[in-house]
């Protein structure tokens, strides 16, 4: 995987936007402590400044069954009791925030994990109950662009978990990929942003049992086709919707695919386009 950083490092600074990588990981890279070695190493391998995001849900569904809490989905989106807003703050903000920090130190990489509550990096609120009460889960406001682009300049890559805050003190449940796709948006004045969304499949699939059929190129007219013939389907329709929201306000590029997108020399993967 290529960033235009090098090229414009030499560039005054305004003359042209340097390279910016935002990469996604879910909760099946997490979860597979092999898979999850491998992506950090070639993340850690990325040139230029960089930022991850991860998700964790799974994890999260685990913990709370151990502790003999229910977890509920709903369209993806965890209903966020107030149990359950302590186990995700313990899971996300702690052991998983953590464990990938220090894995990226022990690869030379400067990794600093935050929340969207520490700097104030992911304002949000709590989502307004409609048919559904969601409970703790926060819809993004804005995120601190200036404190992000000031770690990026002394060299530290912030590690994002999935929690926001409503600034008044409550800590709030935002999914990954979007908690991905809006850093990549608010770093956009500033960055050529490319978006990376790390999962388990090659990239959008024609079909989904075979892991090859990859969908190499989604415009927007593809991207309709793809729907109608409900191609794209569960987890992949709200993950393409924050993708073209992403391109609709100032990313550069969108990328979907396995660990292995983010290698130098990947070669199957979905780019999605306008
Ligand atoms: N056409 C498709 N190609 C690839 N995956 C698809 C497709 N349609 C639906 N999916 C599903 O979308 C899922 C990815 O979404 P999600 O589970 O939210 O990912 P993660 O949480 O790992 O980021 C895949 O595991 C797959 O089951
Ligand atoms: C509101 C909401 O649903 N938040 C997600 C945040 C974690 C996440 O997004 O994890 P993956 O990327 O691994 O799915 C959740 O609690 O499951």
């Amino acid at each position: 995987m290529k960033t235009n950083s090098t090229e414009n490092n030499n560039l005054p600074y305004g003359e042209k936007k340097r390279g910016l990588s935002v990469v996604k990981i879910g909760g099946n890279v997490i979860e597979d402590s092999v898979a999850l070695d491998k992506f950090l190493t070639l993340f850690s391998k990325i040139e230029g400044p960089k930022i991850l995001v991860h998700g964790g849900g799974k994890l999260a569904t685990q913990l709370a069954n151990k502790l003999g809490i229910a977890s509920q989905l709903v369209n993806g989106r965890r209903i966020t009791d107030g149990e359950s807003i302590d186990i995700i703050t313990m899971v996300y903000g702690g052991l998983t925030n953590k464990t990938i920090v220090a894995k990226l130190q022990a690869k030379s990489c400067n990794a600093i994990g935050l929340s969207g509550a520490d700097g104030d990096a992911i304002q949000a609120h709590k989502r307004p109950v409609k048919e559904i009460d969601y409970g703790f889960v926060g819809d993004i406001d804005g995120i601190n662009s200036e404190l992000i682009n000031s770690l990026l300049k002394i060299g530290l890559t912030p590690v994002f978990c999935a929690l926001s805050h409503d600034g008044n003190g409550q800590i709030l449940n935002t999914n990954a990929d979007t908690i991905a796709s809006e850093i990549a948006i608010g770093m956009g004045e500033k960055y050529e942003t490319t978006l990376y969304y790390c999962f388990e499949k090659k990239g959008v699939l024609l079909n989904i049992n075979d892991e090859n059929s990859v969908v190499t190129h989604i415009n927007t007219a593809k991207y309709k086709e793809l729907l109608d013939q409900k191609i794209i389907a569960d987890g992949m329709l709200p993950k393409l919707e924050n993708c073209y929201h992403a391109l609709h306000h100032n990313v550069h590029k969108v990328c979907l695919g396995d660990l292995e997108m983010i290698h130098e020399d990947a070669q199957l993967f979905t780019t999605i386009t306008l």
